[in-house]
């Protein structure tokens, strides 16, 4: 007799010893053969085929996983849901489960194109009839054949062995370390949406947690560089210029004005100190109405940024007694200001070389000429060896040396600086500087070095000593003859080494102190100045020996007469006498 019914087929046979057997053949396929016992009353399995249920090709259905003996327990894959839910209800898996996203997968002719990605399921018997793949000889490129088919489901990587898989996948069992004991893993194909963050290893594609903390980091950077981008047009092309703006608009200690506080400050810059090749310098307050400035308000875009640039990144960064100090700047549209500390005695030039019409200044004595040097030797040895990176002035002049109310020296005017790295020694430079104060090397046109300040400041030591400029006439007679005599303009420099290789030092120094002075001093300072302007660079101190020896602390040499200097005077001596 046969009986079916919607779970199973079932023969019944009768026996010799009428006993009561029975085979029947399960939704799964596996066929059993049963026997009924009538003391139990209840239906006993004598012999299965296959004995694991989750052997038999349909135990549960497509991509499902199968578990358990004797009777099988079945689970979608992830990301897939059983097919028909009611089914399952009444043990029937063969409907399986499909998948909740549809895969990605365009197929042209040549190209296949696929953002799906594979999660792996561990420790599996892999489904049936697996397509080996010979050329595939890595893991990676395993993966891309199976994505190279829009039918492959899954792929395996064991034991140097590609497999993939078309269509359905019937028959996986997960190891339940008794029957099943296999160590392989599959790897599914699923759609990209459908991974969850626990796949972040996953090295194909950036998961979602990993793409939205990308887009914080990303949207951060964003904001950063729109507030760089404002904080830069705010201070148009003052990009050079140090980052570390405090609270108040101070950058580093020095402020960053607004030009409409600058015209404040200055009354409409209707104070003017003095004037300059880069601008007019006017006086002014501070809102705290203590604090006295001078502004030097920069002309020409071109040349006046140029300058800007050089003062803010050089005395813009250091301190020294002996250097001016930079309040603040205002770098606003085409405004460029530079703001300093207010030194009441303005410029040396103004109190060395007096016009007869100059009631304002004194005579400076000997002392305080004295002290003068020393400072601004103190200032320009910082600015060569104890900053972080060598500064040279470029134009030491008693122009660009201000002096305070205590006439204390400090070197300004630092538009023409030029910058020596810490490794480097010199540098090569666009020429720079003014006539009268010029090494001979800035001639020559090789690379220049911090002594070219040594000999601008030796020439400056010079008026310093005689109170008039160098290249002013000193008139002379030759007295031999008075039919023949003639006007001898004598340059101060080698008049004085001169004087000091005769001894005679005293005629050199200022008339106006009336031999009121340091004899021994003013030696000293003329052998200073006569070593800082020798030809050679090398020949010339460093500016911290100049310290040492106007502070007595180092003896000096006597100087020879500086060859090309004496060479120039000669000729011209020699030029004068023919007329
Ligand atoms: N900080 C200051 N305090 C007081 N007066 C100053 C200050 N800075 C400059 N001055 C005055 O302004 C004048 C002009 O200075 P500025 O630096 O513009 O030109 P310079 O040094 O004379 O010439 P250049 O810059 O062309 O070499 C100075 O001679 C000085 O009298």
């Amino acid at each position: 007799m046969l009986i079916t019914t919607k779970r199973s087929t079932t023969c019944t046979l009768h026996t010799m010893n009428h006993r009561l057997l029975y085979v029947s053949v399960d939704m799964s396929g596996q066929i059993k053969l049963n026997h009924w016992s009538q003391a139990t009353r209840s239906c006993q399995i004598i012999y299965a085929q296959p004995d694991d249920p989750c052997n038999t090709p349909a135990a549960c259905g497509p991509f499902t996983v199968c578990r358990g003996n004797p009777n099988p327990s079945c689970d979608c894959m992830e990301s897939f849901s059983q097919k028909s839910p009611q089914d399952w209800k009444v043990q029937d898996r063969t409907g399986g489960c499909i998948r909740n996203t549809p895969l990605h997968c365009i197929s042209d002719k040549n190209i296949t194109s696929s953002t799906d990605m594979f999660q792996p399921i561990a420790q599996v018997t892999l489904p049936y009839n697996p397509q080996i793949i010979a050329v595939a000889s890595t893991q990676s490129e395993c993966e891309e054949t199976c994505l190279g088919s829009c039918s492959c489901t899954a792929y395996s990587y064991n034991d140097s062995k590609c497999s993939v898989w078309n269509g359905e996948l019937l028959s996986v069992t997960r190891n339940d370390g008794i029957e099943y004991t296999s160590k392989d893993v599959i790897y599914l194909r699923l759609a990209a949406k459908n991974f969850m963050p626990s796949l972040r290893k996953n090295k194909r594609k950036p998961n979602v947690g990993v793409v939205t903390a990308a887009s914080i980091i990303g949207f951060g950077l964003l904001m950063l560089m729109l507030l760089l981008l404002i904080w830069r047009n705010k201070f148009k092309w003052c990009g050079f210029l140090p980052l570390y703006y405090d609270n108040q608009g101070s950058v580093g200690g020095i402020i960053a004005f607004r030009y409409t506080d600058l015209v404040r400050a200055t009354k409409n810059f209707s104070e003017k100190l003095g004037g300059g090749g880069f601008g007019s310098v006017y006086k002014g307050v501070l809102s705290d109405a203590k604090t006295t400035v001078a502004v030097k308000r920069l002309d020409g875009v071109r040349q006046g940024e140029k300058q800007f640039r050089a003062e803010v990144s050089s005395i813009g960064l250091i301190q020294h007694i002996n250097l001016v100090k930079l309040v603040g700047f205002c770098c606003e549209g085409d405004h460029r200001l530079l703001v300093y500390e207010h030194m009441l005695n303005g410029s040396l030039d103004r109190h060395l070389f007096k016009k007869s019409n100059n009631v304002d200044t004194v005579v400076l004595n000997w002392n305080t000429r004295y002290q003068i040097s020393l400072g601004i030797a103190r200032g320009l040895s910082y600015l060569h060896q104890s900053c972080r990176e060598c500064i040279i002035h470029c134009d030491i002049k008693p122009e660009s040396i201000l002096v305070d109310a205590s006439f204390v020296p400090k070197v300004a005017d630092f538009g023409l600086a030029a910058f020596v790295g810490r490794d480097f020694s010199r540098i090569l430079t666009s020429f720079r500087g003014t006539i009268g104060y010029l090494a001979p090397e800035w001639l020559s046109g090789v690379a220049i070095t911090p002594k070219v300040d040594v000999y601008g400041f030796g020439m400056v030591l010079l008026e310093v000593i005689s109170g008039r400029r160098n290249s002013s006439p000193e008139i002379s007679h030759n007295t031999k003859s008075s039919r023949n005599s003639y006007q001898h303009h004598e340059y101060f420099p080698v008049q004085a080494i001169r004087k000091l290789h005769g001894g005679d030092v005293k005629s050199l120094v200022d008339t106006q102190l009336h031999g009121d002075f340091d004899l021994e001093e003013a030696e000293r300072v003329c052998k200073v100045a006569s070593w800082c302007i020798q030809d050679g660079e090398f020949d010339r101190p460093a500016m911290s020996e100049v310290v040492r020896v106007l502070e007595g602390l180092q003896e000096i040499d006597m100087p020879p007469m500086p060859r090309l200097l004496a060479a120039i005077v000669e000729q011209s001596d020699a030029a004068t006498s023919m007329y």
